[in-house]
């Protein structure tokens, strides 16, 4: 496991970040400039709930943090290939960059996000007199760094009791794998979580959830038919009354297309608010990291039904392309809370730019 909380000084500026203007990680924050190497993954508040101010996790483990960046690496190998072959003792002359364009458009990065790069490295070849191609590249993947960078944030924990967090996405891109990893990364940080059951459709991913939640000791509530919004409401006031530390609401897969399921959506989320003021904390879309440029044209309706506030991007262990992070950054900048590689627990890790862009860019 290489998560863990780390105590944040509280301040009301974080809590009103909107989702649509993030912060970028790289904010001054003293506590992790003294660890550099470690990523924290969930960040507690001290307050209300009695998580301890500080948890350290044992030693991160070389050999994981290896295997994970090879896992995405190797599932960005298709891209990186294609990009990283044109720098290969290329002359820096138009022809390069127009193979840099085709490169970056079949990578996802769609049109917005590879003229911004390709207009910022033109500045800088200029700017800095480049001639060498390993330098363009450098610059390259700095300016990709910079791009993705305000994608990168924690998911704060103990501002509020319980935390609901409410997941959406199409179908299949990995939402309940997603609960369940991340249901295990928040009960080792000590953190109760119960689950609501909300796919009313398909009786087989609620039972799925059942038999996972009693495997893994997490309470699920769920109800034989009906309306996926009582069982969230259900689910919040329970948590309130046993003091539950994290909610997480699990819903059907839908497309945005549906238009009576994304109306259903924005009910769930009335009703959770209903159930406590302030909830939900956190609404979040799944994305198939395969799904190339479509994922953007999700990632645009999920928001405007639902106000999203944050993204984890799935199944980047596959044929994904990655360029589609640059596209949600230049476009619809919403942080990218989590990206898996894999369907075991550990294939969930945080979001961090640098690391991306290394695995895309060499
Ligand atoms: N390779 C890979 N597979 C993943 C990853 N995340 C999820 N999966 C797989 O994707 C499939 C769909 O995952 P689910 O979690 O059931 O997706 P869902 O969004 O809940 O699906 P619906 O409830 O049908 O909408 C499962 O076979 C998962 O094991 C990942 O990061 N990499």
């Amino acid at each position: 496991m290489f998560s863990f909380f780390k105590k944040k000084p509280k301040t009301d500026e974080v809590a009103n970040i909107p989702a649509s203007a993030p912060q970028p990680a790289s904010q001054p924050d003293s506590q992790s400039a003294s660890q550099p190497i470690l990523q924290p993954i969930l960040q507690p508040h001290p307050t209300p709930i009695s998580t301890p101010d500080e948890i350290l996790p044992p030693p991160e483990s070389h050999s994981a943090k290896q295997s994970w960046l090879t896992r995405l690496k190797n599932g960005l190998s298709k891209t990186s290939n294609n990009l990283t072959s044109l720098f290969v003792g290329a002359k820096i002359d138009d022809d390069l960059y127009e193979e840099l364009e085709s490169a970056l458009l079949m990578s996802d990065a769609g049109m917005e996000a590879t003229l911004y790069l390709l207009d910022e490295l033109k500045k800088q070849v200029k700017q800095q007199k480049l001639t060498d191609s390993e330098q363009v590249k450098t610059a390259l993947k700095n300016i990709f760094i910079e791009l993705l960078a305000p994608l990168e944030r924690s998911l704060e924990l103990g501002r509020h009791q319980p935390m609901v967090m409410m997941i959406a996405g199409v179908n299949g891109a990995g939402k309940t794998t997603t609960i369940g990893k991340l249901a295990k990364h928040l009960q080792a940080h000590h953190q109760s979580v119960l689950l609501a059951a909300g796919d009313t459709f398909r009786a087989a991913a609620r039972e799925q959830l059942t038999v996972w939640g009693e495997r893994n000791n997490v309470t699920v509530i769920s109800q034989e038919s009906g309306d996926p919004a009582a069982v969230a409401f259900d689910s919040v006031n329970s948590a309130i009354a046993k003091g539950i530390n994290v909610v997480m609401v699990d819903t059907a897969g839908r497309l945005p297309s549906q238009l009576h399921l994304m109306e259903e959506l924005k009910k769930i989320k009335r009703v959770v608010t209903k159930s406590m003021e302030g909830a939900p904390h956190q609404v979040i879309l799944v994305i198939d990291g395969n799904t190339g440029q479509n994922a953007l044209a999700q990632v645009k309706a999920f928001d405007d039904a639902l106000g999203l506030t944050g993204l984890v991007i799935t199944k980047l262990d596959g044929t994904a392309k990655g360029g589609i992070l640059a596209a949600i950054a230049k476009t619809r900048p919403i942080p990218v809370y989590f990206i898996g590689v894999g369907e075991k627990i550990e294939d969930l890790q945080p979001f961090n730019a640098r690391e991306f862009v290394e695995a895309l860019l060499g």
